[in-house]
C-alpha cells in the first residue's frame, strides 16, 4: 500500500472547531444563535441517520436544530406550506430538506420554493444555476461537493489545467462537484452509465471522483499511476462479521486502489465527514448573512 490515505474525519474535525469558535464569538457579541431546520419525509431508516447526525453535530457546535418529521403520506402543499413558515421564521438562518424524499413529492418543485438566502444545501436551482455560470456566486455550495473541494485543495498543491475525471452525473454530487472542478480551472470529463469504456476514460484521470452508487465499481487498474482519488460512494454490503450485519464500502476497491494511486479517501472516514462539516459552516454563514 502506497497511497496516502486523505483524513476526512480529521479535515472535518478543524473545520467543526473553526465552525464552534466562530459560533461563541458570535454568540459572545450579542448576535443571534445560528439555527437550522431539517425536514424528513417518511421513514426511510438510513434518512433518519443521517438527519441524526446533523442535529448532533449542531448541537455540538452551538447551532440551535429544529426538526421537522412528516409522515410518508405528507402531501406536497403540506411540504411547501411548511417550507414557506420555515422561509419566514427568524430563528430559522438554513433549511435543509432531507433527499431522497417518497415518491409521489416532487423533490425540486419543494426546492425552488426555499428561500435561497436560506438554502444551506445549495440545491435551489437559482444557486445550482450560479454555479454553472459566470456572474453572481452561489450563495451556497452543496455540502458533499464542497466537501469534496476541501479534500483536494488539503491534498493537492494546485488543481489547475489537472485532468478531473468525475464518475456519475447527479444532481447532488457528480454535477456539482464537475462545475466547481471547471471553476478550479481543471480539464472535466463527466462519465455516466452510458460512457463507453469507462475503465479507459478513468485511467486518464490525474484527479478521479467517483459519485456512481455501485460497491467497489473502480478497480486498481482504472487508476493512473499516482493520482488522486475521492471516494463519494457509501455502499451497504452485507457482512456478518459485523455487529450491524453490514459493512460499509466505497464506489472503490480501496486496497487495490491504494497500490496504485497517489493518495485517496477512505470509506467511512473520508468524504462523509466532510459532507457534515459543510453544512455547519453553511449555516454559520446563512447566519452571517442575515445580520447585515
Ligand atoms: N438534503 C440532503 N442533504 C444531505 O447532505 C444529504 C441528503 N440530503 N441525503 C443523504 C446524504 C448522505 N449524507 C451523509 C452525511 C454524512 C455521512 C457521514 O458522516 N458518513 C461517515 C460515517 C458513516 C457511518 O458510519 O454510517 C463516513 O462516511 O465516515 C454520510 C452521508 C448526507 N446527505
Amino acid at each position: 500500500m502506497s497511497a496516502q490515505i486523505i483524513d476526512g474525519k480529521a479535515i472535518s474535525t478543524r473545520i467543526h472547531t473553526e465552525v464552534t469558535q466562530q459560533v461563541a464569538a458570535r454568540k459572545a457579541a450579542g448576535k443571534s444563535t445560528p439555527g437550522l431546520a431539517t425536514i424528513l419525509v417518511g421513514d426511510d431508516p438510513a434518512s433518519h441517520t443521517y438527519v441524526n447526525s446533523k442535529h448532533r453535530a449542531c448541537e455540538e457546535a452551538g447551532i440551535n436544530s429544529f426538526g421537522f418529521t412528516l409522515g410518508a403520506d405528507t402531501s406536497q402543499e403540506r411540504l411547501e406550506g411548511l417550507i414557506r413558515e420555515l422561509n419566514q421564521d427568524e430563528r430559522v438562518h438554513g433549511i435543509l430538506v432531507q433527499s431522497p424524499l417518497p415518491k409521489g413529492l416532487d423533490e425540486q418543485h419543494a426546492l425552488s420554493m426555499l428561500s435561497i438566502e436560506k438554502d444551506v444545501d445549495g440545491f435551489h436551482p437559482v444557486n445550482i444555476g450560479r454555479l454553472a455560470q459566470k456572474g453572481p456566486e452561489p450563495l451556497f455550495v452543496s455540502c458533499t461537493p464542497a466537501g469534496v473541494m476541501v479534500l483536494l485543495n488539503e491534498t493537492l498543491s494546485s488543481i489547475e489545467g489537472k485532468h478531473a475525471v468525475v464518475l456519475g452525473r447527479s444532481n447532488i454530487v457528480g454535477m456539482p462537484v464537475a462545475l466547481l472542478l471547471v471553476r478550479a480551472n481543471a480539464t472535466v470529463t463527466i462519465c455516466h452509465s452510458r460512457t463507453q469504456d469507462l475503465p479507459a476514460m478513468a485511467r486518464q484521470a490525474d484527479i478521479l471522483v467517483a459519485a456512481i452508487g455501485r460497491a467497489e465499481m473502480v478497480r486498481g487498474d482504472w487508476i493512473k499511476p499516482g493520482a488522486t482519488v475521492i471516494d463519494v460512494g457509501i455502499n451497504h454490503v452485507e457482512d456478518s462479521s459485523r455487529k450491524k450485519g453490514y459493512r460499509l464500502v466505497g464506489d472503490v476497491a480501496f486496497e487495490e486502489a491504494s497500490e496504485v494511486a497517489g493518495a485517496i479517501t477512505p470509506v467511512p472516514g473520508g468524504v462523509g465527514p466532510m459532507t457534515i462539516a459543510m453544512l455547519l459552516r453553511n449555516t454559520l454563514k446563512a447566519a452571517e448573512m442575515s445580520d447585515s
